[in-house]
């Protein structure tokens, strides 16, 4: 066990890659706080791992949520070594040219009311404790964080602003607490959209995207949730990242090295070797 008797306290935990976390972490030997809108999601999770999880209802877009949160973690488990901003929606790859007129202003506000001031709140609220346990912050980014086209103007704009929060933060919280951000890549989660577009009830697990990542990813397929959880792992663990501070973690099938003519230059390395 890599986080015996770490204490992490994480958002959007109840569903998806803030879930797999919860498990992972769990597994890991750390005592975990979850942080998710949804009440009764939060409750299960409590009852499926017992006294290594505390939960919490709450919205990221409310400091006085986040607040009564980290208070509650502290209370319950002494400290928070770890905060993982993870919640988010998306915009389902909205255009410019599709965005409603009417709607902009509250779509925007909502994806990064959520998206980027949802993690500089959750960071606020528990700056204390992270300070006082030498801490540090893992951010969820996204492959949108860094390319085109994993979202519309909207999304891809909140996720490239945690780069630059990442950045900021590493540097305004040194040498305290280290900050550093992972760029994960699609996964069959329930990722849903902002309500202004319409999109809250929707979920990217109905997008076919394991069949077109195939094509897309030279890793030749969509990582199971679970498989992205080993970054924050390591992110955690203090000994093996102590020099990581402001780093960025591009985790996402390597979408960074798609070449121009193939996706995967090595599809013939099996046949040219003679391996089975
Ligand atoms: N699924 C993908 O393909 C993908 C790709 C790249 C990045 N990401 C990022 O991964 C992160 C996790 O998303 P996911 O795919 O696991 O989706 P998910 O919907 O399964 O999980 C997100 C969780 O955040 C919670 N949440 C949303 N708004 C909230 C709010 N206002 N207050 C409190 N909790 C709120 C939801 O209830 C949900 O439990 C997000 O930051 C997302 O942008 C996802």
């Amino acid at each position: 066990m890599k986080l015996q008797d770490e204490v992490v306290f994480i958002t959007g935990g109840a569903s998806g890659l803030g879930r797999a976390l919860v498990d992972r972490f769990v597994k890991e030997g750390a005592k975990v706080a979850v942080f998710d809108k949804s009440p009764d999601r939060v409750r299960q999770l409590e009852q499926e791992h017992g006294k290594a999880v505390v939960s919490i209802a709450g919205d990221v877009r409310s400091l006085e949520d986040l607040k009564r949160a980290a208070t509650q973690c502290v209370d319950t488990f002494g400290k928070i070594d770890v905060l993982i901003p993870n919640a988010g929606i998306w915009d389902y790859n909205m255009s410019l040219v599709d965005l409603p007129e009417d709607n902009i202003d509250k779509a925007f506000d909502e994806l990064f009311q959520i998206n980027v001031k949802g993690y500089i709140l959750a960071v606020k609220a528990c700056l204390p404790a992270l300070v006082a346990s030498r801490g540090s912050i893992i951010c969820t980014i996204s492959n949108a964080g860094f390319y085109p086209n994993g979202g519309g103007p909207l999304y891809t704009a909140t996720k490239h602003a945690v780069v630059g929060l990442v950045r900021e933060l590493a540097f305004e919280l040194a040498p305290y607490i280290r900050v550093n951000g992972v760029g994960v890549g699609g996964m069959n989660t329930s990722l849903s959209g902002p309500g202004s577009l319409g999109m809250n009830e929707k979920s990217i697990s109905e997008i076919p995207l394991g069949e077109m990542l195939k094509s897309i990813l030279p890793i030749g397929r969509m990582p199971d949730v679970d498989e992205y959880t080993g970054a924050y792992v390591f992110f955690a663990t203090r000994g093996d990242s102590a020099p990581a501070t402001g780093a960025l973690l591009n985790y996402d099938g390597g979408m960074g090295v798609r070449g121009l003519f193939s996706v995967a230059g090595g599809n013939d390395l099996l046949d040219k070797l003679n391996i089975e």
